[in-house]
């Protein structure tokens, strides 16, 4: 497997706080990776790292095969949208694009050009008189026409209206199909992470709970309902996630790699959005090391 982005121990400490801790990934190329997590969690953090925007404090992060920020190569293999959609306020949509053309190896006028009239933008306009959406879109056209490698953004739709939102995700879709580009967006909205996402990161007070390709960790959880049990009785296989009881019932949210055959279980399956939201509710159930740990 070729991974466009692999860390290993890989921390952020700001002054006492760990922003990002001990943080082992391998992202396969030619995905699109939702990265969610509350508040504060650490996904800018470890955006910014891979973008070479940031140092680690501690472990390795390598991006498409080199050290981030290393040199022009290895810029030019990354594309990153910051949360602040960072532009130049006094430069106009126009001289955007003639300086990410002079700045970027493989730039590709036409498509940053047709994306700002598809949008309705003045090319005249200065950066600075535009919307915070509208400046969004400019920095995420000049992102995509960077034509990189991996493609990190970091909240690319917070400030879209809905429209805009799905037309962004369109826009994203096909620039993947097209491209092959990989890429990594963070997001609190879950549905739009199900609509473009193949691969989650779910980030939880600086650490990795869940990871993995979405279709296998949709297959691997379940959620069981049946007469009111102890968690504990259950086989040393079947994970439980979260748990809850009434008088007479109980439900569980289990991860178990292998079919669950008891008959006293009610077996359903399970949405993403209700995988996130029990990761989140039960950080601690994450299993402790990722498999990667185990076979080293
Ligand atoms: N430059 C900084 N100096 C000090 N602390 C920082 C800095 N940047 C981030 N932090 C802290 O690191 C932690 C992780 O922040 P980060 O911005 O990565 O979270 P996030 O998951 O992106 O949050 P949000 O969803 O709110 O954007 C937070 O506790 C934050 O206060």
């Amino acid at each position: 497997m070729t991974a466009v982005l692999r860390a290993r121990g890989l921390g952020k400490r700001y002054r006492q706080q760990w922003a990002l801790s001990d943080c082992a990934l391998d992202i396969p190329a030619g995905r699109v990776v939702g990265l969610v997590g509350p508040n504060g969690a650490g996904k800018s953090t470890l955006l910014s790292l891979a973008a070479g925007m940031n140092t680690p404090t501690t472990g390795e992060i390598e991006v498409c095969g080199g050290k981030p920020g290393s040199g022009p190569d290895q810029l030019a293999k990354v594309g990153f949208v910051a949360q602040d959609t960072p532009t130049y306020p006094g430069l106009t949509i126009a001289e955007h694009l003639r300086l990410g053309a002079a700045l970027n190896p493989r730039w590709d006028a036409a498509l940053a050009r047709k994306r700002v009239e598809r949008l309705g933008l003045d090319p005249k306009k200065r950066a600075g008189q535009l919307s915070g959406g509208q400046r969004a879109q400019l920095a995420l056209t000049i992102g995509i026409a960077k034509r990189p490698e991996l493609l990190l953004l970091d909240e690319p739709v917070a400030a879209l209206d809905p429209l805009a939102r799905r037309g962004f995700l369109q826009d994203l879709m096909e620039t993947v199909a097209e491209q092959g580009v990989s890429v990594v967006l963070s997001s609190h909205l879950v549905t739009d992470v199900e609509r473009v996402c193949d691969y989650l990161i779910t980030l939880v007070s600086s650490r990795v709970v869940l990871a993995g390709d979405i279709e296998d960790l949709l297959a691997a959880h379940h959620r069981l309902t049946g007469p009111r049990r102890d968690p504990a009785t259950l086989p040393a296989d079947q994970h439980v996630i979260t748990a809850s009881h009434t008088d007479r019932q109980t439900t569980l949210l289990v991860r178990a790699e292998s079919p669950i055959i008891d008959p006293a279980w009610t077996v359903g399956k399970v949405g993403l959005e209700d995988l996130v939201l029990a990761y989140l509710e039960s950080p601690d159930a994450a299993t402790p090391r990722p498999a990667l740990e185990v076979l080293r």
